[in-house]
C-alpha cells in the first residue's frame, strides 16, 4: 500500500495506552493523519512509502502541548527578572506593552517564539496575546497547530477598545479561522481581576452555545485572592463559579491557592488546570497541588506562560520541573511518575482545549503531530525506561525531527518553515529599539 510517510523508530511511546514504550515499531503517515502503527518488519512488507525515516536511536513521541503561552513575550524574555506577579506586570510589562505592542511586535514575537518551540517539540500552543490574528496567521505560516485567545481585559489597548470591541474582534477572528484545521479559537479573559462580572456573564453564555473553552489565569497568587475578597467578597473561583464559569469549559491557569473544597468542585464540575511550575517558581507564586488535583480526577495540562516570566519556552524542561515539583510539594517521592507527567504535556494539553480527537497521542486516526527526540546521547544513556530518559534526563536539544498534520517542519533540528536568520535579525532590531528608547 503506497502511504507518504513511514517513519521506523527504536522506541514509540504512543502516550495512550499510558505508560507503554513499543520497540522496533513505524509509524505510517498518509494523508496528514497517523494511518498504522506496527512492528517495524511488518511495517515494511506492507507499505510502500513514498519518504522513509529511519530513527534507528531515537523516540517518537506526540507532539508537546503548550497549553498556556503569551507566545509574542519571547521579545520581552529577560527584561525584568526577579520580581514578584504583580509588581513585574505593573512596574515593568505592561508599560513596555503599552508602549510596543502592535501587529509587527506580535508577528516577530511570534515567529520567534515558535522557532523555540518547534525546536523543544512543541506542536500545538494555547496562546493568550493581543493582536491574536497574527498570532493566527502565522501560526499556519509556520505550520503550528495552535489555540488562540479571544481575549478580553477590562481597559483598552493597541488591539481594542473596551469589552465589548474585544469580544467583537474575537469572535470575527474565530469566523475567519473556522476553516482552517490548525486553528481553533478559545475565550481568553486575561484574570478574575482585570475583567468584571459582565463580560465574564456574556463569556460563559457564548462559551456554552459555541461549546468553546475559557481560558484564564486563576489563583496564581495569594494576592489575588486577597484582593477578591476586598473587592467581592469571595475567592474568585467562587466567584466564576456563582457567574456560570465553573465547568468543563474552564482552563484556570496557574491554581497555586487551592483548598481541598475547591479542588473537588473543580473535578465533579470537569474543568481543567493548567500547570506552569517554573513561572510560577521565578516569580514565587505558589505551588499548584498537581498530584493532589490528578487524584481528584482533574485534567492537568502544562503550560510554560510567557518567556518573560519563565524564562524559556522548554515544555520538555516544564515537563521534568513538573515532576521533581510534585515530589517536593506532595512529600512524596512516588508522586506525578515521568509517565504522568508526559501525559499532561501531552493528551491533558489536547483535552483541555477540546482537542483529544485531534492530537495528544500516537493514535491511529488522529493528526500526525509527531516528534523525534535521540535518547542514545551520552546525557541520556544507557536508557533502562524510555519515558524515565525522556523525562528525568533528556533535553530539548535532543529533538531532532518534528511533524505537524503529516508535514516536516523539523528536519534535523533545521527549520523547514521559519526563517532562523530573519527572526535573530528581528530580534536582535527589538532588542536595540526596547534598550533605547524605552
Ligand atoms: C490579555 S493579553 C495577556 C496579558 O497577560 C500578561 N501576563 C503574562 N504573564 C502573566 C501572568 O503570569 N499572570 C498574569 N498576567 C500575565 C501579559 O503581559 C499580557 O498583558
Ligand atoms: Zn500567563
Amino acid at each position: 500500500m503506497i502511504i507518504d510517510t513511514l517513519i521506523t523508530a527504536r522506541w514509540i511511546i504512543p502516550v495512550e495506552p499510558d505508560g507503554v514504550t513499543l520497540e522496533h515499531h513505524a509509524l505510517a503517515i498518509d494523508r496528514g493523519r497517523i494511518a498504522d502503527l506496527l512492528p517495524t518488519t511488518e511495517a515494511l512488507v506492507k507499505y510502500q512509502p513514498r519518504r522513509i525515516e529511519r530513527l534507528e536511536h531515537h523516540a517518537l513521541i506526540p507532539g508537546l502541548v503548550n497549553a498556556h503561552t503569551h507566545a509574542a513575550m519571547t521579545l520581552l524574555r529577560g527584561v525584568a527578572d526577579d520580581l514578584p506577579l504583580m509588581q513585574w506586570l505593573q512596574e515593568h510589562i505592561w508599560p513596555l506593552e503599552q508602549k510596543w505592542i502592535g501587529e509587527a511586535f506580535v508577528r516577530d514575537g511570534v515567529q520567534l517564539a515558535m522557532a523555540e518551540m518547534i525546536r523543544g517539540g512543541v506542536t500545538c500552543f494555547n496562546d493568550m496575546y493581543f493582536f491574536p490574528e497574527v498570532v493566527a496567521r502565522e501560526a499556519v505560516r509556520a505550520g503550528m497547530r495552535a489555540a488562540v485567545g479571544m481575549i478580553v481585559v477590562d481597559f483598552p489597548t493597541a488591539w481594542a477598545a473596551d469589552a465589548d470591541d474585544y469580544l467583537r474582534k474575537g469572535l470575527a477572528l474565530r469566523d475567519d479561522y473556522r476553516h482552517e484545521p490548525l486553528i481553533t479559537t478559545v475565550f481568553a479573559p486575561h484574570a478574575p481581576y482585570t475583567v468584571s462580572d459582565d463580560p465574564l456573564t456574556r463569556i460563559r453564555t457564548w462559551s456554552e452555545e459555541l461549546d468553546c473553552p475559557v481560558h484564564i489565569h486563576l489563583h496564581e497568587t495569594a494576592d489575588e485572592i486577597h484582593r477578591s475578597g476586598r473587592e467581592y467578597g469571595m475567592r474568585p473561583l467562587k466567584r466564576l463559579d456563582q457567574l456560570g464559569l465553573v465547568g468543563p469549559h474552564l482552563i484556570g491557569v496557574h491554581m497555586t491557592q487551592l483548598d481541598d473544597g475547591e479542588i473537588a468542585r473543580l473535578a465533579e464540575t470537569g474543568a481543567s488546570v493548567v500547570h506552569c511550575p517554573e513561572s510560577n517558581l521565578k516569580l514565587a507564586s505558589g505551588f499548584c497541588p498537581a498530584a493532589k488535583l490528578l487524584a481528584a480526577g482533574v485534567n492537568v495540562a502544562l503550560g510554560t506562560d510567557g518567556a518573560a516570566s519563565n524564562n524559556d519556552l522548554d515544555l520538555l524542561g516544564e515537563t521534568r520541573t513538573a515532576a521533581l515539583l510534585a515530589k517536593a510539594v506532595a512529600n512524596d517521592a512516588t508522586a506525578l511518575p515521568a509517565h504522568q507527567a508526559l501525559r499532561m504535556a501531552t493528551l491533558n494539553g489536547a483535552a483541555a482545549l477540546g482537542l483529544a480527537a485531534e492530537t495528544g497521542s500516537l493514535t491511529i486516526g488522529k493528526s500526525a503531530d509527531v516528534v523525534a527526540i535521540g535518547l542514545e546521547h551520552v546525557e541520556s544513556l544507557p536508557i533502562y525506561h524510555p519515558i524515565s530518559d525522556l523525562i528525568y534526563a533528556a533535553g530539548r536539544q535532543q529533538v531532532t525531527d518534528v511533524w505537524v498534520a503529516g508535514r516536516h517542519v523539523l528536519k534535523k533540528r533545521e527549520l523547514l518553515t521559519l526563517d532562523t536568520q530573519e527572526i535573530r535579525e528581528k530580534t536582535l532590531n527589538w532588542r536595540d529599539k526596547l534598550i533605547h528608547h524605552s
